[in-house]
């Protein structure tokens, strides 16, 4: 019988703000799937973007402000803790050393992430490491650009849910999550033009961005 507890998943963002279209998917991917816990590593410096507008402690504590309600979450601090480029490939690298060679691991990405993925640093090296899991979003293709990036992704695919929770790395499975058309460039830009926000993000994290005079 498959014990359904073994794996672990670790969602990472910029989170600049954290908003529905992030927590919404990944809690039904969870019931889904099987998870009895997701933890949210947000970068310090994102490898491939400009530098968030909050800082790295205004995106942890509207992460902690997020997810306070929600024991399906717990929070990874480790790439706030290095200066240098937030690359994946380094952080599962060190995260599968710290787990062991067996344990079921697997990085949580929208559609998007998946789209650039091939041009992500060493990006090859992950699947070495963990699974991919990709969440639905609106207005991003299925199909990946290039041909030979679409063979890659062909290859990895799976449909079976047990494989991620008895395999410990190597496969990418396309979650059939509910579709949330929001981003954080979108609040960013409400904000910045005093549109309400309310159905977008917790209130708790909305209240702490009056607060602290963010995106304006
Ligand atoms: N609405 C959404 N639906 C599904 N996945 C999402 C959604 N928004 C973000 N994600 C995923 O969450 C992860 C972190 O996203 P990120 O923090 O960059 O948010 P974002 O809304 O895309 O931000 P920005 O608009 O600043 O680029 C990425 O893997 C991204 O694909
Ligand atoms: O390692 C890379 O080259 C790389 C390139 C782009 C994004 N990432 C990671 O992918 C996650 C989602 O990225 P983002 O920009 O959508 O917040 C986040 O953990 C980023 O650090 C990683």
């Amino acid at each position: 019988m498959v014990d359904m507890n073994q794996l672990q998943a670790l969602f990472g963002g910029t989170f600049d703000p954290v908003h529905y279209g992030h927590l919404k998917p990944v809690e039904a991917l969870a019931n889904q799937i099987g998870l009895s816990r997701v933890i949210i590593m947000p970068n310090n410096v994102p490898p491939h973007r400009p530098q968030p507008e909050a800082t790295s402690q205004q995106r942890k504590t509207m992460l902690e402000l997020a997810i306070a309600d929600k024991p399906l979450f717990t929070l990874d601090e480790r790439e706030l803790r290095r200066d240098t480029p937030s690359y994946s490939a380094l952080t599962l690298q060190e995260w599968r050393e710290e787990q062991g060679p067996q344990c079921p691991l697997a990085f949580i990405i929208g559609q998007d992430s998946l789209l650039t993925f091939p041009s992500w640093h060493h990006y090859e090296t992950i699947l070495d490491n963990c699974h991919l899991i990709v969440c639905r979003r609106p207005g991003y293709p299925l199909e990946m650009a290039q041909e030979e990036h679409q063979q890659w992704l062909d290859e990895h695919l799976t449909q079976h849910v047990e494989t991620l929770h008895t395999q410990p790395a190597g496969k990418i499975y396309l979650a059939e999550t509910p579709w949330f058309n929001i981003s954080a460039t979108l609040i960013r830009e409400r904000l910045e033009r005093g549109e309400n926000c309310d159905d977008l993000l917790p209130a708790a994290v909305l209240e702490y961005i009056n607060a602290q005079g963010l995106y304006r």
